[in-house]
């Protein structure tokens, strides 16, 4: 049985491979993970990706190594699976992204791509049906959106509230919420539209990520939300 844990600026996800089967994903925080490390003891080995702080996934190295449990950590390449990076220097991609993109490549590898995931940042990566990245668009996820906005006015304020459909907003409350999900949903539009009449028009969207599912039933346009993506995209390399 293998653990693959994809660490994000947020949450660590995690899930177990056992006969080629990816369990359900289950997510806590950094501290959290390290509390549940022993009642993974009996793994054979661990894959980890990683975007936040070094620190959490030394940790887990030292443990595993500690009980010789082999632990291949993952990063973004210039080539993957015949699936090529437009990254001048692809190094600095977020490795989340790239595993996303080879999970896409692997479910629709016949179709131009745009890969939304909507976490702690919203990342938009472009793939043609060539295998080639057309590259992408890195923005603020709406948690953040908000957060920025409170932190830098006096008067802006917003309840947690549920969006049922995108429109103006009357209260404070509502205009910050109907704002950073409008914001975030125009731009998958826009990512859209700026593909049309190129080579690599899009064909589908696939939304991943925290905020993933939300973004999918806001927006009017057909896509699809897979919630295990970088994990479809860590187990090629399984
Ligand atoms: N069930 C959920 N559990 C955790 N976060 C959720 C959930 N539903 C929505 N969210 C939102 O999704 C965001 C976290 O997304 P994600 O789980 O992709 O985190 P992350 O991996 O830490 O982000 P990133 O990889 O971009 O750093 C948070 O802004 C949170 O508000
Ligand atoms: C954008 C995030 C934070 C999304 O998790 C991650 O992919 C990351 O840290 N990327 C590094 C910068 C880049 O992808 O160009
Ligand atoms: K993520």
């Amino acid at each position: 049985m293998e653990l693959l844990i994809d660490v994000g600026n947020t949450l660590v996800k995690y899930a177990l491979l056992e006969n080629k089967q990816l369990s359900k994903i289950n997510h806590c925080s950094t501290f959290d993970f390290l509390k549940l490390l022993s009642s993974f003891d009996h793994i054979s080995s661990i894959v980890i990706a990683s975007v936040s702080n070094p620190i959490f996934s030394q940790e887990i190295h030292a443990w595993a190594e500690s009980l010789d449990i082999q632990i291949k950590p993952l990063s973004t390449e210039a080539e993957s699976f015949g699936v090529k990076n437009s990254y001048e220097n692809y190094s600095t991609m977020g490795v989340d992204r790239w595993l996303a993109v080879l999970g896409a490549q692997y479910l629709y590898p016949k179709e131009n791509l745009l890969i939304v995931d909507a976490g702690t940042a919203i990342t938009f990566d472009v793939l043609d049906k060539y295998k080639q990245h057309q590259g992408g668009w890195i923005v603020p996820g709406v948690d953040m959106m908000m957060q920025a906005l409170f932190k830098n006015t006096e008067k802006v304020f917003a309840e947690q509230s549920e969006i049922d459909v995108l429109k103006f907003g009357k209260t404070t409350s509502d205009n910050v919420n109907l704002g950073c999900w409008s914001t975030a949903s125009a731009a998958v539009h826009g990512a859209v539209e700026m593909t049309k009449n190129t080579e690599h028009s899009v064909e589908r969207v696939i939304f991943t990520g925290g905020n993933g599912s939300e973004l999918n039933r806001l927006g009017q346009f057909k896509a699809t939300y897979i919630d295990n993506l970088v994990f479809i995209g860590m187990k090629r390399f399984l």
